[in-house]
């Protein structure tokens, strides 16, 4: 499965028209890749939680149709980060908010999204604001020869909880994507925690943060793209960069054919 992970760097002054323009731009670019990955509310701002309310949208709102063009228009599975999305609030104290992944098929159809369970913020930002996701998600992404590769979803914070991952491994996952606006301050927790997520799983895992700063915070970029024995096949700076990578199928499957590690849980 050939994946492009866009780790985008944006800054206040750019505008929400601009960004999308520039992103659906760079999504376009990656035509040939199965699956094509951007970071975690890159529309709205992974911290700018000031402009969140204003910011937020449907899952078929401007955003979402200018992400199904550019996956039609490339081709590609497209991975669209995630949105602050805005609906019918599901409990009585319910805020009607979400952290929401869009996952476009190559038609440019909507074919998933994972509202984010675990909010970050410790009492400000996402828990605030936001509700937080009930639904483990995974997604079958077609890869051109072969059958298609079952994809788990989780989103920045979530990265923190190995019990989702489980979950998403016991429902047939083989690669977790993971977008993110994960601080420079904590990078060294980013990296490392993608590499035990993808050891403990014996799972590919992609992950995708955010550059540059916003909002009065430094991203820390640093997205990598980790094997199923946990090596790192490749690994981004602190900037603006795209990464683009083979992950190799059958590897994982052999990874745990040889270290049958997964067979020896006793829950
Ligand atoms: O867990 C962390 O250190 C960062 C998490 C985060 O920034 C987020 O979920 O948006």
């Amino acid at each position: 499965m050939r994946v492009a992970v866009i780790q985008l760097a944006y800054g206040d002054g750019e505008s929400v028209a601009e960004r999308t323009a520039r992103v659906t731009e760079l999504v376009r670019r990656q035509r040939g890749h199965d699956l094509v990955v951007l970071p975690e509310l890159w529309p709205a701002g992974g911290f700018d939680h000031r402009h969140w309310p204003e910011r937020a949208e449907p899952v078929d709102g401007p955003i979402a149709q200018a992400l199904a063009s550019a996956a039609r228009d490339a081709g590609v599975t497209l991975h669209g980060g995630s949105i602050v999305e805005s609906g019918q609030p599901q409990t009585a104290d319910g805020r009607g908010c979400w952290n929401t992944s869009l996952v476009f098929s190559p038609e440019g159809r909507l074919v998933a999204t994972y509202r984010k369970i675990h909010r970050f913020g410790f009492g400000q930002g996402e828990p605030k604001l936001m509700d937080p996701g009930a639904d483990i998600v995974t997604v079958d992404v077609p890869v051109a020869g072969r059958e298609p590769v079952r994809v788990g979803l989780s989103t920045c914070y979530d990265l923190r909880f190995p019990e989702l991952y489980r979950a998403l491994l016991d429902r047939g996952s083989e690669v977790f994507v993971i977008p993110a606006a994960w601080p420079k301050p904590r990078i060294g927790h980013w990296t490392l925690l993608g590499r035990a997520r993808a050891i403990e799983d014996q799972c590919a895992v992609v992950q995708c943060n955010t550059a540059g700063s916003h909002a009065g915070h430094e991203m820390g970029g640093h997205s990598q793209v980790v094997d199923a024995s946990g090596a790192v096949l490749v690994q981004a700076g602190p900037d603006e960069e795209v990464l683009s990578v083979e992950i190799d199928i059958p590897t994982i499957h052999q990874v745990r054919t040889a270290f049958p590690v997964l067979a020896d849980r006793r829950l």
